[in-house]
């Protein structure tokens, strides 16, 4: 596995890999991995780390229905639905639904499907679709945002009104490869941006009175943020 950079090395990721992340990671996760490994965009994955704290969180809060924005070949996905209780239920919502049939015979055969409800689309209708098809809100115990950081303000809006209240909506990549505290002349051109929308992203979160956050140097960095009122 690639260490995106936030560990003091490589040796340390490895180490905590093969100590604690891969003697307890379930056999289709491992699969997906694999079938993962050799396509050309596969660090985009979620890190099997970053995939522990999320199962973690799902298992604390009793989760059963979540969303996942950006579902790529489906490691968070697959994770959530083998984490969730049977009757739990899963929006996963992705605009490239090639890459998440990669994924889609191991998620079959680990007999989750049930549990998922694929949509091919650009998130932000398909959130606008669930605000105004749960009229009361509140509907879900948790998601999992893992797309483009563009638009994670307006994510952040909608999802908040989609959470029920202790709800946890979780972000990746908010350390963006430790580019977040570089200067930007030393940042590679196609990170800059990503560079730029993370930082005010963090920002935001960090005075977002309505969410308790933490921010954890695992994977890519996750945010955790819990709905307080
Ligand atoms: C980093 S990958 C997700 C990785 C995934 N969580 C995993 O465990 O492998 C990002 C995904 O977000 C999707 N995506 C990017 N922008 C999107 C958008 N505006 N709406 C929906 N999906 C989007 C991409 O197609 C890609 O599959």
């Amino acid at each position: 596995m690639e260490n995106k950079g936030l560990l003091q090395s490589r040796e340390l990721y490895q180490y905590l890999l093969e100590t604690s992340v891969y003697p307890r990671e379930l056999q289709p996760l491992k699969e997906l991995r694999d079938v993962t490994a050799s396509h050309p965009w596969a660090t985009m994955a979620t890190a099997p780390d970053a995939g522990q704290l999320i199962a973690m969180l799902l298992k604390l809060i009793s989760a059963k229905k979540t969303i996942e924005i950006g579902v790529f070949t489906g490691y968070s996905l697959l994770l959530t639905a083998l984490t969730i209780p049977d009757d739990g239920r899963i929006v996963a919502i992705d605009q490239n639904r090639e890459t998440f049939e990669i994924g889609l015979p191991i998620i079959r055969k680990a007999a989750v499907e049930h549990k998922i409800d694929f949509i091919e689309s650009e998130a932000l209708p398909v959130l606008d679709k669930l605000l105004e098809e749960n009229l009361n809100h509140e509907a879900f115990d948790f998601a999992f945002v893992d797309a483009d950081k563009l638009n994670y303000l307006k994510y952040h809006e909608k999802l908040l009104k989609l959470l029920k209240l202790g709800g946890i909506v979780v972000y990746d990549n908010t350390l963006w490869g430790g580019t977040v505290a570089l200067p930007e002349e030393s940042v590679a051109g196609e990170m800059k941006a990503g560079r730029h929308f993370t930082i005010e992203f963090n920002k935001l979160l960090a005075a977002d009175t309505r969410v308790q956050i933490c921010q954890v140097p695992l994977g890519d960095g996750i945010t955790i943020c819990k709905r307080l009122h």
